[in-house]
């Protein structure tokens, strides 16, 4: 698409822009062929200069998104939810490079002829009886050229045919029969031999070039072919190829025959949400009086056919998603006048860049969601790790501590096992003992070892197997009195490393490995060990005991190694075992145990503590750049988007009176715009890019929060790129009376007072349950119905509360100390709230003293900060003036909850309401 020059670009502020809205720009009643060429230039125009608008939002949004990609503050799944699908991309590439084409069907070859040649208001194309019924026509592509000239074309290809098929020197102002008729005699024999040279022959389409005003560069004339041996999806392929079509379909017979039904029946499976233009034309040259019956019967065809609804077509909603069957409308007695079609036409380019536009637009919907998304993660990976990991090495120190407790305590508990094993087993291991085979020693026929080393083994043997069976039992019950802790501490240890690990699973992978490091331990120091494998440290303790007893043994006598010798030194063992020392040094080792495992854990814990601050410190980094630079950003993108569809569906509103002003814009009355009655235009110019990214923002959060009757409602925006020195935001909202200050100036009485201050915190608490902080209530920003009743305004601060970044914003007599400490949560709505009370207290709109002595704002502040605040009036009561001064506490977290204000003006209104009664 090339750029095209803006005309009429002479604006009344607010009463014209051009290209101009659809609506202020119909088509005149009656369309002469040179309005017609203007009209249609006109559109085109519009098209071009929307397009570029949409071309730049694009480009600036894939420059956004691949900077988003690249600085990884979204994980790469998530980039991959905001960008442009391959059919959305398909669909801005051929905007972009595509011309338009009119691409003109018909029931029969005369009903196209003569409708091009009505539209071109040439005779351009012959007409019955030059060209019959039976000829097969070629497929007809007409471009405006400044050379007429003529080819025919294969498609697909840029190749002509052949070049005796080229028309030089095209001197005709109607295109000769034999150019446009397969063959030129227009008989085609159905036993006819086709080769494929024939084929392309007959396929090759009839491109036109010569002068044409209708036409540009930007808009073609595509004419189907009659009598074709191809199907419907080769010709749709064909007639559509290179171009973005508008289909017209011209009926110029009573009704459509079955043949036409199966057709527009198959048009319809393969390109089910494409738009049809039904122009109805009669047979005759002469008579433009079109039969009532026939184009009942027509219009019942197409609604069966589903082209057309007995409801009516839905042309005029303009949602680009929603029943794109429905779109396509018919004409009637087509030839009179062009003023309908050339309503449809801009409809339906309209509808192509709202669909354009659209697409940007939920892409820059899903990236600010996606970032609040994570701006709500990261900030809760802040605040929670630091507290997940010290309660982690907290609940470790408690485990460890009683552990060590237990194992001291547990020492005559330990001794007690053992004893009690060794008495339950003392048999039973003796007599297991007889049967045990000794494996590795040869025996002489007398049943004695050979070599003295021999007796040893044996013995050891028998020893160790009664110890590993000792073994078992101990660990066993030793397991059991332990299990309670385990339970209580190991559980919960493990559940809260598990969290880190999944907090540190963004991170690298030397992270993932310190956590499960951490959980190996706890496992090996409070588990695994506690269940005394028979390789375990203990088992080694009972031998090397068990070593020291049987120092002493003799071996001279020379024994016969049976079950008798087998039972006689189980039963040495289980005689000679000191259930005091060896409960004792069961203690010392589990309690070495116990404490190396614990200095490990918390020398991994410091460990992944270092990595864990690293990691947080990149979050706040990434959480910053969401906060500062990409939201901003995409919120600036998208208020673009959303304005230029809104400036495409309704035009740029028509602009009031003045009704008041702002730091930042003008707002004017604006009678109706989008099929509302009584809005205002909020007109600000930002100034530089941190005021554009305010608007931004402010847009971004008022359109995304839900109706609610006592906030404001936003009804759209438009830029007014008129200027393009000057690109005034105009937000469109619904209008109120006046603001508070206005009401309060006339004086109120008390109960519509309390009711305007319990309309503000109704408002205030429903912003602070979607997450978002207003940062800048006063007198001003409370808007008033014709009842008296509150909707707050102007969310130009309004954030949610994860994506502030501490900035110092506000109107000075309503900020809250602690904003200038950059670190401030909804509770500095509760302080503005306080200052807002005092006035509707007050009844008035005088400044307090205590802040009116104040000759600056930064003497103001400081005051502020000492715990300075407005002054107790003679008429406040007791309770009214006990919600102001809690409401503005020093301290944010003894500020009452806004629920508890809500119920004590409540009451305060009740009680006004008895006494009055
Ligand atoms: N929707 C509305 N209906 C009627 N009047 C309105 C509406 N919105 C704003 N106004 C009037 O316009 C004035 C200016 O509004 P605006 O939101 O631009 O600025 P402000 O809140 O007064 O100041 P600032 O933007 O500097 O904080 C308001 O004080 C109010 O009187």
């Amino acid at each position: 698409m090339t750029e095209k020059p803006r005309s009429g670009t002479t604006r009344n502020h607010g009463e014209k822009l051009l290209p101009s809205s659809p609506r202020a720009n119909s088509p005149s009643p009656s369309t002469t062929s040179s309005t017609l060429t203007q009209q249609f230039a006109d559109i085109i125009r519009r098209y071009n200069y929307y397009s570029e608008h949409i071309r730049r939002i694009l480009k600036d949004t894939d420059k956004s998104y691949c900077e988003i990609n690249d600085t990884r503050v979204l994980s790469s799944e998530k980039v991959s939810r905001m960008h442009l699908s391959k059919a959305d991309r398909d669909f801005f590439d051929a905007l972009e490079t595509r011309p338009l084409a009119l691409i003109i069907c018909s029931q029969t070859y005369n009903g196209k002829s003569r409708f091009v040649n009505e539209l071109l208001n040439e005779s351009l194309l012959p007409e019955a009886p030059v060209i019959d019924q039976y000829d097969v026509v070629r497929m007809v592509r007409i471009k405006n050229h400044p050379i007429q000239g003529a080819s025919l074309n294969i498609s697909g290809s840029f190749e002509i045919i052949n070049p005796d098929n080229m028309y030089k020197n095209v001197s005709w102002t109607t295109v000769p029969r034999d150019d446009l008729v397969v063959n030129g005699t227009g008989d085609l024999h159905p036993l006819a031999e086709h080769d494929d040279e024939n084929d392309q022959q007959e396929t090759a389409s009839l491109e036109i070039r010569k002068p044409l005003k209708l036409l540009n560069d930007d808009l073609q004339i595509v004419i189907t072919p009659s009598n074709q041996r191809l199907n419907m999806k080769q010709i749709y392929t064909q007639i559509t190829e290179n171009v973005v079509p508008i289909f017209i379909y011209v009926i110029e017979q009573d009704t459509l025959s079955s043949n036409d039904i199966e057709e527009l029946r198959f048009f319809r499976s393969i390109v089910p949400n494409e738009p049809i233009l039904f122009i109805r034309i009669d047979q005759s040259t002469n008579s433009m009086n079109v039969g009532e019956t026939s184009c009942v019967q027509i219009f019942r065809q197409l609604c069966d056919l589903g082209f057309l609804s007995i409801l009516g077509n839905t042309t005029g909603d303009m949602s680009p998603d929603t029943a794109p069957l429905f779109q396509s409308d018919i004409i009637d007695n087509g030839l009179a006048n062009f003023t309908h079609f050339l309503t449809y036409i801009r409809k339906h380019i309209d509808r192509l860049i709202i669909r354009a536009v659209s697409i940007l637009q939920r892409s820059h919907e899903i990236c600010l969601d996606l970032f609040n998304d994570s701006a709500f993660d990261m900030a809760r990976d802040i605040l929670i790790t630091p507290k997940r990991l010290s309660y982690t090495r907290e609940r470790e120190k408690n485990l460890y501590e009683s552990l060590i407790a237990l194992t001291n305590s547990k020492q005559n508990e330990i001794q007690k096992l053992i004893l009690q094993a060794i008495s339950e087993m003392h048999e039973t291991l003796a007599d297991q003992a007889c049967s045990v085979d000794i494996p590795g020693i040869e025996l002489t026929d007398q049943l004695t070892v050979k070599h003295a080393r021999d007796l040893k083994k044996c013995t050891t043997y028998i020893q160790e197997f009664i110890l590993i069976k000792l073994n078992e039992t101990i660990a066993n019950k030793l397991l059991d009195s332990i299990n309670v802790l385990h339970d209580n501490y190991v559980g919960t240890l493990t559940r809260c490393l598990f969290s880190l690990e999944n907090n540190a699973s963004d991170a690298d992978e030397s992270e993932l490995s310190t956590s499960k490091a951490l959980q190996e331990i706890l496992h090996s120091a409070y588990e695994v060990n506690i269940t005394l494998p028979a390789d375990s440290n203990l088992f080694q303790i009972l031998i090397d005991k068990m070593k020291e007893l049987f120092r002493t043994f003799s071996w001279s006598q020379c024994p016969r190694i049976d079950p008798e010798f087998k039972r006689s030194v189980a039963l040495d063992i289980l005689n000679n075992l000191s259930e005091v020392k060896l409960a004792k040094t069961v203690c010392t080792q589990l309690n070495d145990r116990i404490r190396m495992s614990h200095e490990n854990f918390e020398t991994l814990l410091k460990q992944l503590e270092h990595r864990h601050s690293d990691r947080l410190k990149t979050t706040e980094d990434k959480q910053q750049r969401v906060r500062k630079e990409y939201t901003p950003k995409i919120a600036r993108l998208l208020l673009e988007s959303t304005s230029l569809k809104d400036l495409i569906q309704y035009g740029l509103p028509k602009q009031g009176r003045e009704v008041g002003r702002g730091q930042y814009g003008i707002v004017y009355e604006c009678k109706s715009w989008a099929n509302h009655l009584s809005c205002v235009i909020k007109s600000v110019m930002p100034p530089d890019d941190r005021h554009w990214n305010d608007l931004a923002l402010e847009f971004h959060y008022l359109r995304r929060i839900p109706e609610h009757p006592r906030i404001v409602k936003l009804i759209g925006s438009v830029i007014d790129y008129t200027n393009p020195d000057q690109t005034p935001v105009l937000l469109i909202m619904e209008r109120l009376k006046r603001d508070l200050y206005a009401a309060l100036k006339t004086r109120l009485d008390f109960s519509t007072r309390m009711r305007i201050a319990l309309d503000v915190v109704e408002g205030l608490r429903y912003l602070h349950g979607l997450g978002l902080v207003h940062r800048d209530i006063k007198l001003k920003n409370v808007l008033l119905d014709d009842a008296n009743r509150v909707r707050i305004t102007d969310l130009g601060f309004c954030k949610p509360e994860v994506m502030m970044s501490g900035s110092l914003v506000g109107t000075p007599i309503h900020m809250a100390p602690e904003l200038f400490t950059s670190k401030y949560d909804h509770t500095v709505d509760v302080y503005a709230f306080g200052i807002l009370f005092w006035y509707i207290c007050s009844n008035g709109v005088k400044l307090p003293t205590n802040f009116d002595v104040c000759s600056s704002k930064d003497i103001l502040w400081s005051a502020v900060k000492k715990g300075v605040r407005p002054e107790r009036l003679m008429d406040f009561s007791d309770e009214c003036w006990e919600i102001m001064t809690k409401c503005w506490d020093t301290q944010p977290s003894q500020r009452p909850y806004l629920g508890e204000v809500q119920e004590k003006i409540e009451q305060i209104l009740n009680n006004s309401r008895k006494t009055t009664n």
